[in-house]
């Protein structure tokens, strides 16, 4: 740990909201509240006045976890206790009610739902029980919170990033019962990092962008609310960075969010050049409305990624030019039971009406890895990334596919005009069987075919498969974990899962060149629709070795649509010719971003 504060070290993380920054260190200080011993009825009372316990009763002492020693209480020791904390959740509830008024958009969703959970009758519940062991009124909320964290961390995924919520929830209401200032943010007093363990909802929300340059967490998620509030915000964020505690308060750091990096004292004249640099390219953003073109004129593709008709409906009301992935699967996360045939063409009529005179690229369910979906009847597996997903599915339940491809079809007569004929790839097509019988199913009922190029079986031997559809669009988030044999999902394999893999890169280009020179004389549409295409310098790369599309989350769609209107096709051709002669994604990152500038 100690190596990582030295100057020029690198900490590494995941980057969530892409951007680069430079300035002083400011961590959130972590309220000893939390600890659950520092709360327990022999020591946790100073500033609350009471000792909460009562008679002595060691039995129900030991059981007590946080309220180890701590004596059987009397039934009005646990009312008091009781009415101090629901006051003191109140009060709390009530101040984030307050700034969530003064709040907007997920800012104010998330404020007010931390409001909700702070008033959760079962939290109060829990701590009553806590208070009924024995344990002081703070020592009781840590403990009921502690206990919801553990619950929230086995059931996993969104679920357990909730715990940062919770414990912040814990850490106010221990403040108040302690008669003391709410935890929170550090005043800046000039433009800097904000370093955390991890943000709390409420902290996130009334950050300032002028001030907060960019947030690293030491723990979080890509899903986190911290990550969907800086993204809201605009402020560069990265999270899991490891060893960020040994970077200390007021340390000059630089982050760079979209290579998932902090530097540690790093060369002054550089660092702030690049964080000029990265501020220019962002306040080009800012005013980028497009339509999609290079410096020279020539026009591009710049569609959006969504996953269902709120997203489709939010991008056709923006400069994108179609939608390049529709993920189907995301639509229906939540669902027990297959969707009807009337639910699904009406939501894939939406998302096709979205963009009525443009293509919009449907892609078939990717149930299964990271993805389960409840109803493709997929059995538990020791490498889901390895086993049934994708088109795979079909091999369990033939009827789903045709189902889908059923409603997608009628959706796209019910829309007519340019959605009379739906574009639909298939997810994990790996053989040249599966691309042929997908596409029979597809044009049976007057569908455009195209698959996913994400098995590197595909990409090595994409002239077999170009025969068969009429469209490819290259997953890069799989076809990096495929290729690179790295789990996407494992944040320690972050450096092996970047894009930048010059192996993958050369694979696109495989898929480019061998896509412009079909057979036939066709020249097939090969577009990108995986994470790379959203980082702005990658994307000029992607154009440079020949994709036809990038497809991009909405949100970034100004990030990447700016960078492209500020270089040639020949200086991307040029980016493309120094990434492919890279030795590692870092190498590529850097001399394509120097060649930028
Ligand atoms: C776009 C892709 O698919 P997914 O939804 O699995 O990220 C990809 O793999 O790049």
């Amino acid at each position: 740990m100690t190596q990582q504060s030295k100057a020029g070290a690198v900490i590494r993380g995941t980057g969530v909201v892409a951007g680069l920054a430079h300035g002083p260190a400011r961590w959130v200080v972590r309220p000893e509240a939390l600890d659950p011993a520092a709360g327990s009825a022999g020591g946790a009372s100073a500033g609350a006045g009471t000792a909460e316990g009562g008679s002595s009763d060691a039995g129900s002492a030991a059981e007590a976890g946080g309220s180890a020693g701590a004596p059987a209480p009397d039934e009005r020791e646990v009312e008091r206790g009781r009415e101090r904390f629901a006051a003191a959740a109140a009060t709390v509830a009530r101040r984030l009610d307050q700034r969530a008024a003064l709040a907007t958009g997920v800012s104010a969703e998330v404020l007010t739902a931390n409001a909700v959970l702070a008033r959760d009758r079962g939290w109060a519940k829990e701590v009553t029980k806590e208070l009924k062991k024995g344990a002081a009124v703070e020592a009781a909320a840590v403990a009921a919170t502690e206990s919801f964290a553990a619950k929230f961390a086995k059931i996993g995924g969104r679920q357990a990033e909730r715990i940062t919520d919770l414990r912040d929830l814990c850490a106010r209401v221990v403040a108040e019962l302690r008669g003391l200032p709410e935890p929170g943010i550090p005043a800046f007093d000039e433009p800097g990092i904000l370093l955390a363990d991890d943000l709390a909802p409420a902290d996130t929300a009334g950050l300032d962008p002028a001030l907060v340059l960019a947030i690293v967490c030491e723990h979080g998620g890509p899903t986190s609310h911290t990550a969907i509030i800086a993204r809201q915000l605009g402020i560069p964020c990265m999270v899991a960075a490891d060893g960020l505690s040994a970077v200390a308060d007021g340390t000059r750091v630089l982050v760079d969010a979209a290579a998932g990096t902090v530097t540690v004292e790093p060369e002054e004249g550089p660092a702030a050049a690049a964080a000029e640099a990265d501020r220019r390219h962002r306040a080009a953003a800012a005013t980028w409305t497009g339509p999609a073109a290079l410096a020279d004129g020539h026009a591009v593709s710049l569609l959006a990624n969504v996953q269902d008709g709120d997203g489709a409906e939010a991008a056709g009301a923006g400069p994108a030019a179609g939608i390049g992935l529709f993920r189907t699967e995301l639509a229906f996360l939540d669902r027990a039971d297959e969707p009807t045939h009337a639910e699904q063409v009406a939501l894939y009529a939406r998302v096709l009406g979205a963009f009525p005179d443009s293509r919009v690229v449907t892609r078939t369910l990717d149930a299964g890895s990271d993805k389960p979906l409840a109803f493709a009847g997929m059995t538990e597996e020791d490498n889901p990334a390895l086993g049934v997903r994708g088109i795979r599915v079909d091999l369990l339940d033939r009827g789903l596919l045709d189902r889908q491809l059923d409603a997608l079809a009628a959706a796209g007569r019910q829309v007519g005009g340019a959605q009379s004929s739906p574009w639909v790839m298939a997810p994990m097509v790996a053989t040249v069987d599966e691309a042929r019988d997908f596409a029979d199913r597809c044009r049976s009922r007057g569908l455009t075919p195209g698959i996913m190029v994400e098995v590197p079986s595909v990409a090595v031997a994409v002239d077999r498969f170009l025969p068969h559809v009429d469209f490819l669009s290259v997953g890069t988030n799989d076809l990096t974990q495929y290729v690179m044999a790295a789990d996407r999902m494992s944040p320690d394999l972050a450096a092996l899962t970047d894009p930048w893999q010059p192996a993958v890169l050369r694979l696109i280009r495989t898929v480019a060149d061998a896509a412009r020179r079909a057979p036939d004389g066709r020249s097939i549409p090969a577009g990108v629709c995986g994470e790379a295409a959203a980082d702005p310098d990658l994307a000029c790369v992607l154009l440079g070795l020949g994709v036809t599309s990038l497809s991009v989350a909405t949100a970034a769609l100004p990030h990447v649509g700016a960078a492209l209107a500020g270089v040639t096709l020949e200086q991307c051709r040029e980016f493309a010719r120094i990434a492919l002669d890279s030795d590692t994604a870092r190498d590529a990152r850097d001399a394509v971003r120097a060649a930028r500038g």
